[in-house]
């Protein structure tokens, strides 16, 4: 059987990481496209000559034409700006609208049957305008956002907890901003809700309030560390896992930016919940069950996202 072919769209930070995650998986041969020369070539070769090291049979290329993204199975958006300190993903809108156009149009001309994991910021509204640039299905265009927050959620769990990040399981849903929503009664120490673990000891209800608070918060402090750029090791990974379970039809339950149609009472936008990822992409939203608390804070979120929607639409009247 042919190898997939993976084309990466931003050869920045993310995007190289993601070279070399895909090549070391041998997940298969990998593009990279960026509009810097030079850059997408050099990093191309660089892991290419690591792969004699590391011993997997991956072709990898570096790309300044959309052509060579022809026929790609699956192309992971990371082009546009990241944030520095004191700003937020919103203050990137008006500059990765315009990368998200041109994008679009490129997949749409050589990629039109690939599935498309979106990255750049601010995510949920990124995705939704990526989707009707490049008029793929809704489906096989998804937002990473939600498997890195949840990931920082299992993290600090089990940082405070002791216990293995393999047997604590995290959501996160919502839009990917300061109010997403980490789902504390639905997250699982050991198998034991959160409430449940925080009445075993595992960890006291103020140092749980402060875990949800550094969860919401996590990309800013990233972002106030590196002074120059925003998290990039994270972000690759969770959007490799996304990748692997629709190439491998796993169908993995992971929560991403994915297009309701009246799942959770919505319509018409994409926003942070559990999907199911599979060969035909984003096959199955999973609802969970939310007390009034909980709707609230999702409400809150979803504003947030139709809000930076709503300035989409006044800088691209095309968007609907
Ligand atoms: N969704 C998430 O959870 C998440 C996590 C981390 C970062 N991000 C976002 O991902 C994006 C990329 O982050 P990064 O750290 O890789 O940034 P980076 O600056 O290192 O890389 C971005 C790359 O995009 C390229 N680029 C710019 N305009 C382009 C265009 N029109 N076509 C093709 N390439 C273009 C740049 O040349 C650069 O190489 C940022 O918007 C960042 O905010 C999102
Ligand atoms: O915070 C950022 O600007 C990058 C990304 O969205 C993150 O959460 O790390």
């Amino acid at each position: 059987m042919a190898r997939a072919k993976i084309a990466l769209i931003g050869a920045g930070m993310i995007g190289g990481t993601l070279a070399h995650i895909a090549a070391r998986e041998e997940l298969g041969d990998v593009i990279l496209f960026d509009i810097a020369e030079g850059t997408p070539q050099g990093k191309a070769l660089d892991i290419a000559e690591a792969s004699a090291v590391f011993g997997k049979d991956v072709a990898l290329k570096g790309a300044n034409d959309y052509a060579d993204i022809a026929g790609a199975d699956v192309c992971i958006v990371t082009a546009g700006v990241p944030r520095k300190p004191g700003m937020s993903r919103d203050d990137l809108l008006g500059i990765n609208l315009k990368v998200m156009k041109a994008v679009g149009e490129g997949i749409k001309a050589h990629a039109p049957n690939a599935f498309v994991i979106c990255i750049t910021n601010p995510l949920d509204a990124m995705v939704w305008a990526l989707q009707q640039f490049s008029g793929l299905p809704k489906e096989k265009v998804i937002g990473m956002a939600g498997v890195l927050d949840s990931a920082r959620f299992a993290y600090f769990l089990a940082e405070k907890t002791g216990v293995s990040v393999e047997d604590i399981h995290a959501w996160t849903l919502g839009g990917h901003g300061d109010d997403m929503v980490p789902m504390v009664r639905h997250s699982t120490v050991g198998g034991l809700p959160l409430p449940d673990a925080v009445k075993a000891g595992f960890l006291t209800q103020e140092e749980l309030d402060a875990i949800v608070e550094r969860t919401r918060k996590g990309g800013g402090e990233i972002v106030a560390l590196l002074k120059t750029g925003s998290a990039f090791y994270a972000p690759a990974e969770s959007a490799i896992a996304m990748a692997t379970s629709y190439l491998k039809d796993k169908k993995r339950v992971l929560p991403c930016a994915t297009f309701l149609n009246g799942e959770y009472g919505l319509s018409g936008l994409y926003v942070g919940v559990p999907v199911v990822i599979g060969a035909a992409g984003a096959e199955k939203i999973v609802e969970f069950e939310t007390n009034d608390a909980e709707k609230a804070m999702f409400a809150k979120s979803v504003e947030s996202v139709q809000g930076l929607m709503e300035a989409c639409k006044a800088i691209d009247p095309s968007l609907v």
